[in-house]
């Protein structure tokens, strides 16, 4: 149920009509401004631009519902397209613009969409931590069986993994079919230069100090594929991309930065063993190792993003 209160702004503006809506037990008030609509709701103003009103209209010559994609040609809005009327019904809006085309709007479905309901909206948590942090937190390892075979198993180790940016599997037999197996419960295994699956050790197979003894400060791989798993300072390239003057101030940012990392507290060690899997996101967390003697061997390979978070996404995890 409507009521109008007309309510005059100024001397010689047209009366501005607020709409204030009591049905059932929402309240909320909206107004058809000149060149927007706005609503008011649970104490959050929010506007309506009339061309993303008319764009993202969802009627059945505007959208594929079968495949949540846009029928309607955008670049054919009018870009200064206004509504020839706005009616509520109960909590639905309903658009008719001059055309004769009806859009119609769901309250909840603008305040989950409007850029404010948005800035509200609970990104997916992540802890920051440190060594102590992360110790304190004993967050529980997935075992094998339970990661492959349940979705509970698979949802815990999801979660842990974007709280943290690292999970562990346990108990995993020690071979490289089985952690292809892992890999694959999740997501799709990314093939890159250093093959699907690789199988490392210090045999220097590949130019590259991963396949010595030597020690690995922390970094992160792959900073050089255009489409990197994330960055690190053993294979940056010679920088020549920043003029003289700037390059001091790269070197000072660079140094706060390593300070930051190499700070002991920033440093939690893992002693991997056979039938221990970890799980790193590369965009969030860095690895690296101290140097070793005699055999040392490990296999794991590279998940591509999308697919991971896609993973999560489907588990009803927010990614
Ligand atoms: C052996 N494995 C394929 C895991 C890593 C090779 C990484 C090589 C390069 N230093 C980088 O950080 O991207
Ligand atoms: O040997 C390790 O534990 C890690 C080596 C590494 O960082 C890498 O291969 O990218
Ligand atoms: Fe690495």
């Amino acid at each position: 149920q409507t009521f109008q209160q007309p309510s005059f702004k100024g001397l010689f503006s047209l009366a501005i009509h607020w709409h204030h809506t009591a049905s059932k037990s929402l309240n909320f008030a909206w107004q058809q401004h000149e060149d927007h609509f706005e609503v008011q709701y649970a104490n959050t103003v929010m506007r309506f631009d009339y061309v993303w009103l008319r764009d993202n209209c969802r009627s059945a010559s505007c959208y594929n519902s079968k495949t949540h994609q846009r029928s309607l040609d955008t670049a054919s809005v009018d870009l200064c397209i206004k509504p020839k009327t706005i009616r509520l019904d109960e909590t639905t809006f309903f658009f008719t613009w001059p055309d004769g085309h009806v859009t119609r709007y769901d309250l909840d479905w603008l305040v989950k969409n409007s850029y404010e309901g948005q800035k509200q909206k609970v990104i997916q948590p992540r802890i920051l931590w440190n060594a102590e942090v992360y110790q304190q937190a004993q967050v529980p390892s997935v075992d094998f069986q339970s990661f492959l075979e349940t979705k509970e198993g698979l949802k815990m180790f999801l979660q842990n993994f974007l709280l943290y940016g690292i999970a562990f599997v346990e108990n995993v037999p020690p071979t490289q079919e089985h952690t292809e197996k892992l890999a694959e419960r999740i997501s799709l295994i990314r093939e890159t230069i250093y093959g699907r699956m690789w199988y490392f050790t210090s045999d220097f197979s590949r130019g590259d100090t991963a396949y010595t003894k030597l020690a690995l400060d922390r970094h992160t791989d792959t900073t050089y594929f255009q489409e990197p798993c994330g960055y690190n300072n053993y294979d940056r390239a010679v920088i020549n991309t920043v003029p003289y003057d700037v390059v001091h101030r790269w070197y000072t940012a660079h140094r706060t930065l390593t300070v930051e990392l190499r700070r002991p507290e920033n440093e939690l060690w893992v002693k991997l063993k056979p039938g221990r899997v970890l799980f790193i996101d590369n965009w969030r967390v860095l690895h690296g190792r101290e140097s070793f003697t005699g055999y040392r061997q490990l296999c794991g390979c590279y998940l591509t993003r999308d697919d991971v978070l896609n993973a999560a996404r489907l588990l009803g995890l927010q990614a």
